[in-house]
């Protein structure tokens, strides 16, 4: 036996937390495994169908690539592979072939008839397959017991200054976070290229039961006494962080953390985030350094920093034109905003068409718990204002909202008024999908990724006429 694969065995003794099936009817496997045994029974599988597939389909012909999508950032191209969600540009995303209402309706929750958790979506993104409360439960369990920090992690975090941005500390801290890495060291100790499965599981489970307690560091620090609550080793993950963060007493809170983390976690390949980690993971570079630079790319303002911009632009509108102004004022400020060269945060998408699924089940949320809030109010009324001025302007793809037009509303409502902090929960429900799918790059032995690139003089030898 090699030595990771006694290290997994090992591991996989230790935290395995035996479950037996309660409901009958939903159709569980009568005899709970851990994620890591269904893996393994299920990863060689998947490897012959690919293997198959390959065979019989490889040489069929995709698509073609046009000049305009080689200098339009690719939009379109379809040369990726990625397992655990598929978009469409109507309906949105589905998570394993689920669209989010399935998802709400069909994976395991804190409260009856609440939020599903992330645990369970991302029992679902690994395996294809719904977990049972209690593998749900085992994986609470595992990710509280590996969530403790390496003490030099922790005091690099704190070494930082408040004026970083916490994106910046976020990003830092895990590539320090790679000291921890089995992936890493199995790779040094010469490992099997069949067995890099194995330690790309165990990093990706460290690093996401490591998010709540460098995510939680970063906002006590920067914005509150610098103290962080101990894990509480039962709970759930969402509790955990929100208790970290100093929220768990809302229990609407922390049920908003549910949804936030599953609603973020993955929107198939192609975005910055999951394209970044897929594409560092893809020279081996061990899962953290691949997420951190998954979360730089987050960080961008046209990716997942537009959460923190849609706050700040809805905030300076008010400001500008008062907080009742009217449609006729609100049409004008978004005139301004296009014409002085900016874009309109929180609006737009390149995949998709309509407004954003995770927009609305958010939108959901507000309307069951916080109806007359006015900033929801505000956020409504923008809702029906701004796809009519995109559309007039002619040059948006998608005058609709995407995710991120909504989230901050919700968070503000609650108390979490720090607008530069958002777009870390956002990486930390990121995580769940490109870990995920991270796995599944080491799992099916993809290669090295290396698109072809042509200088404007070269396509122009190539194709033009004069
Ligand atoms: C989690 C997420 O990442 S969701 C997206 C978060 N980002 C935002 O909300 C930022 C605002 N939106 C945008 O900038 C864009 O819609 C993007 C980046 C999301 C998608 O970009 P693209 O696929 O290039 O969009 P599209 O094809 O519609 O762009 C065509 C033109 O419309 C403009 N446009 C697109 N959306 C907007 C917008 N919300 N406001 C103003 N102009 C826009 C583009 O800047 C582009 O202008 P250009 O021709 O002068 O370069
Ligand atoms: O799909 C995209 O390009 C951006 C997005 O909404 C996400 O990554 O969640």
């Amino acid at each position: 036996m090699s030595a990771i694969r006694a290290f997994n065995s090992t591991f996989a003794k230790t935290i395995r937390q035996p479950a037996v099936r309660l409901n009958a009817t939903r159709g569980y496997a009568s005899q709970a495994k851990s994620l890591k045994e269904r893996l393994t029974e299920i990863i060689p599988e998947r490897q012959e169908e690919v293997k198959a597939f390959k065979k019989d389909y490889g040489s069929t012909v995709l698509g073609e690539v046009t000049i305009n999508q080689a200098y339009g950032g690719m939009r379109g191209v379809k040369g990726l592979i990625w397992e655990g969600s598929v978009l469409d540009a109507e309906e949105g995303i589905r998570f394993r072939g689920k669209t989010i209402p399935e998802c709400q309706k069909e994976l395991p929750s804190a409260v009856p008839g609440g939020e599903p958790l992330p645990e369970a979506l991302f029992w679902l993104l690994v395996t294809g397959e719904v977990p049972t409360p209690e593998q749900t439960k085992s994986i609470s369990n595992e990710w509280a017991a590996r969530s403790d920090l390496p003490e030099f992690v922790e005091n690099l975090i704190d070494r930082c200054p408040k004026t970083l941005h916490p994106m910046a500390q976020f990003s830092l801290a895990i590539n320090a976070l790679q000291h921890e890495s089995n992936f890493a060291k199995a790779y040094s100790n010469g490992i099997n290229k069949a067995d890099y499965w194995g330690p790309t599981y165990e990093d990706a489970m460290d690093l996401i039961a490591k998010l709540p307690k460098v995510a939680a560091r970063i906002y006590r620090n920067v914005y509150k006494d610098g103290k962080v609550a101990d894990i509480d080793l039962d709970q759930d993950y969402s509790y955990n962080f929100s208790k970290l963060l100093g929220f768990e007493e809302n229990k609407e809170f922390v049920e908003l953390m549910r949804l936030y983390l599953v609603l973020h976690s993955d929107h198939e390949g192609g975005n910055a985030s999951a394209h970044t980690t897929h594409l560092i993971g893809s020279t081996l570079a061990d899962p953290y350094l691949a997420f951190a630079g998954g979360l730089n790319s987050l960080a961008g303002p046209l990716h997942g920093l537009a959460n923190q911009e849609v706050l700040r632009w809805t905030m300076k509108m008010q400001e500008t034109i008062g907080k009742d102004a009217s449609d006729e004022q609100i049409t004008k400020y978004l005139w301004d905003t296009l014409n002085g060269g900016k874009v309109v945060p929180g609006f737009g998408h390149a995949v998709l068409r309509k407004t954003d699924p995770r927009y609305m089940a958010q939108r959901e949320f507000a309307l069951q718990h916080l109806p007359e809030d006015p900033l929801f109010a505000l956020v409504s009324k923008l809702y029906h204002i701004i796809p009519g001025v995109l559309t007039e302007h002619g040059k948006t793809a998608n005058p609709y909202p995407n995710v991120d037009a909504h989230s901050g509303v919700l968070l503000q409502y609650y108390g979490m008024k720090e607008q530069d902090y958002y777009t870390v929960l956002f990486g930390v429900s990121r995580a769940l999908g490109v870990m995920s799918q991270l796995v599944w790059d080491r799992a099916l032995g993809l290669p090295l990724e290396r698109p072809k690139s042509y200088s404007t003089a070269h396509l122009k030898k190539m194709y033009a006429k004069n």
